[in-house]
């Protein structure tokens, strides 16, 4: 289980997280939805420990990470993908991958590069091809085919259809929900695309301008348009 609690996060002066409490149970698939600006990759950094200043408690199965650093939170199967993707431009597809691999740990052994082409047909006849490349859409397949090569307990995804042609943002979905269920990744999604966020979780929270203003599954989201309309872009 991924736990935050009474998270507050700050860049200097300026207080952009308040009071932050979530949860999304192990092997669970969870949305944090939210407009421009509402907070929602301050909440992923925060996580990860790699940016802002956060008081407050992030644990993992119940043990606490204190203020251990970004890249032991990785080792611990910890994964980010985020908003800009940050793949490696001068080196290769499967070099990017293997990179990725290099993040897993004993109890949980790498993902075979073979496994991670399966999920991702797109990448396989692009392996020899150097990450700078690639299209915008190949690009985030590769990013989140990277984090996935890492075998992780939990993955954390910063708006990963931004940007996409609607027919690589309906592939992405159906690989996002097919591993996260086969390796049984527990998922903490930040989108403004609903219709992805659906697709590939089943419990909803919306970051109002930086604190939780709703909880739900999505089925309580439809019925609440007041918040809907308050916090979000849409009716
Ligand atoms: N490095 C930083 N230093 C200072 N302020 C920052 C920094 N990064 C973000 N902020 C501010 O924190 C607030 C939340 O930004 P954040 O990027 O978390 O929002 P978001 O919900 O992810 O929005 P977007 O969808 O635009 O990425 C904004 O007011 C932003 O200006």
């Amino acid at each position: 289980m991924l736990r935050v609690d009474h998270l507050n996060a700050y860049y200097g002066q300026s207080h952009i997280l308040h009071d932050i409490r979530l949860e999304v149970p192990s092997g669970r698939r969870t949305s944090v939805l939210g407009r421009n600006g509402a907070g929602k990759s301050t909440l992923l950094k925060s996580i990860t420990n790699a940016g802002p200043r956060v008081e407050g408690e992030v644990s993992v199965n119940g043990s606490p990470l204190g203020q251990s650093a970004w890249y032991r939170r990785a080792k611990s199967g910890i994964a980010l993908v985020p908003e800009d993707r940050r793949i490696f431009t001068h080196i290769t597809v499967e070099e990017n991958i293997e990179l990725g691999r290099l993040g897993a740990s004993a109890d949980r052994p790498a993902i075979p590069v073979s496994q991670i082409y399966e999920w991702f047909p797109m990448l396989g006849p692009l392996k020899a091809r150097l990450g700078g490349q690639l299209s915008g859409g190949q690009q985030q397949m590769l990013a989140v085919a990277r984090a996935v090569a890492s075998h992780p307990r939990v993955l954390l995804l910063d708006e990963p259809t931004e940007g996409l042609a609607p027919v690589i943002v309906e592939e992405l979905a159906k690989i996002v929900a097919k591993i996260c269920s086969e390796l049984q990744i527990t998922l903490l999604l930040v989108e403004q695309n609903i219709w992805f966020s659906r697709q590939t979780t089943d419990h909803v929270y919306l970051l109002g301008t930086g604190s939780i203003v709703f909880s739900g599954s999505w089925a309580e989201f439809d019925q609440d348009e007041t918040i809907r309309n308050r916090h979000l872009a849409i009716a």
